[in-house]
């Protein structure tokens, strides 16, 4: 445990382009009929960061991710991706940003018919046209990249372990090298070891590879010990962000109780140490 609460965090801002707006979202409402689950909602998120979104069960994490990936219609507001308005996006402009994008759904997990391999071609299949040689060779190597052993590429998903589901779930959100990926919950299920592993993978990649990460998720271990910046969603819209510093000094009661409970002073006591 000592070590997953070990912070490692981004150390610098070397990578070209960091501190780019990747992703705008503003004034942003979403509501099913009369329910409003997102009031004038605001979030950016920057090239090179990971961004831990928390926000109490039920208050919209799913909802806002869902109508950012394009799944949910908005009422109102703007969402903006790479510099493009997604409303007036041309049917070109925007299969270039989904291409740009990749995605690991909490239960969306793998097919469960399809070995690892395949799933990770997946979306090769659907955005590309590649020969089956070179397909086969590009989904081996983002095998490799999550840390599987080459074995596991042509097991199906029921013959691997929670972990490795998960990593073979980061290959195929990686198989078109995106941009930005959207994690929902990935640490959930997975024992802290697993967990602990899986956030480094996940900080590697935005180190080496610059990898922007958009990350939902309840674990207080990641919050503490992955993220650069965290984003807390609370009476329909961002309550509050910043470093996990700034949750920690925050007086807003969700974010206190969130990060100043009896769980999180251990896990700020154990980094600390
Ligand atoms: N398709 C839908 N139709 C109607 N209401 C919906 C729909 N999808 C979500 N909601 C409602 O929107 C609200 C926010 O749900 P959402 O799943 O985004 O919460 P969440 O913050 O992701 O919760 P959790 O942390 O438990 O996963 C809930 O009240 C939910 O019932």
């Amino acid at each position: 445990m000592a070590s997953r609460t070990k912070t490692i965090q981004s150390e610098g801002q070397s990578l070209n382009g960091r501190g780019e707006v990747l992703l705008s979202v503003r004034d942003l409402t979403v509501a099913f009929e009369e329910k409003v689950i997102l009031d004038k909602l605001d979030l950016d998120i920057k090239r090179g960061e990971i961004l831990g979104f928390v926000g109490a069960s039920g208050s919209g994490k799913s909802v806002l991710l869902r109508t950012i990936l394009g799944l949910i219609r908005k009422r109102s507001g703007t969402i903006n991706l790479f510099g493009v308005d997604l409303e007036t996006a041309s049917e070109e402009e925007r299969l270039r940003i989904d291409m740009r994008l990749g995605v690991l759904f909490q239960h969306g997990a793998l097919f469960s018919a399809l070995t690892v391999l395949e799933n990770v071609q997946v979306p090769m299949r659907e955005y590309l046209d590649l020969p089956r040689k070179l397909m086969n060779e590009l989904a081996m190597l983002k095998v490799e990249l999550v840390g599987l052993p080459p074995d596991a590429a042509s097991k199906y998903p029921s013959e691997l372990s929670g972990g490795m589901i998960k990593r073979a779930a980061l290959a195929r959100a990686l198989a078109l090298d995106p941009d930005i990926v959207f994690l929902d919950e990935p640490t959930s299920g997975l024992d802290p070891i697993g967990a602990a592993e899986f956030d480094e993978l996940v900080a590697k990649m935005r180190d080496t590879m610059g990898l922007t990460v958009y990350m939902v998720t309840h674990d207080l271990d990641s919050l503490f010990s992955v993220c650069d910046r965290v984003a807390v969603l609370g009476n329909k819209k961002v309550l509050v962000e910043g470093t996990i510093a700034d949750m920690l000094k925050s007086e807003e009661p969700w974010v206190r109780s969130y990060f100043r409970g009896k769980r999180a002073r251990q896990l700020d006591l154990a980094a600390r140490a």
